[in-house]
């Protein structure tokens, strides 16, 4: 399923040159980084809005909008949903309480 992602991010990158009145990612790169930073804002409230509700399916729909707005976050910024794919590889079976632990700072 993760092959979603990857197909969405090429998406992603190719709206960076489409016409902003005919693509909704186009329309957010054009308004720029704080109108993409309020839309995960926005759907990270909702996604807090859906949990509180208890309704499962509200929950997933809201965690995809806030997953795509993410994906968008990150291609703006020149990345893409597998830099953290493989961050979250590298975490993969590391304890979080021993890697608190192991901080420094
Ligand atoms: N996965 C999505 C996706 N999820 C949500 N949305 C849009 O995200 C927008 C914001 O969602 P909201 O629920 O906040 O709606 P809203 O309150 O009306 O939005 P705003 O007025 O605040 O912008 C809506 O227009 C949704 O339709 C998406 N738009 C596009 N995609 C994917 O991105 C691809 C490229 O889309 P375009 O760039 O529009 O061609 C599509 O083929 C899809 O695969």
């Amino acid at each position: 399923m993760s092959d979603i992602l990857s197909q969405l991010d090429a998406v992603l990158a190719e709206r960076k040159d489409a016409d902003p009145d005919s693509s909704y990612v186009a329309s957010l790169y054009a308004r720029g980084l704080d109108a993409i930073l309020k839309k995960v804002g926005e759907e990270a409230c909702e996604t807090v809005m859906a949990a509180k509700d208890g309704d499962s399916d509200h929950l997933v729909y809201e965690v995809a909008d806030l997953w795509f707005h993410t994906m968008i976050l990150l291609a703006q910024q020149n990345l893409s949903s597998d830099a953290v794919l493989q961050e979250l590889a590298r975490r993969f079976g590391l304890s979080g309480l021993e890697e608190k632990a192991s901080r420094t700072t």
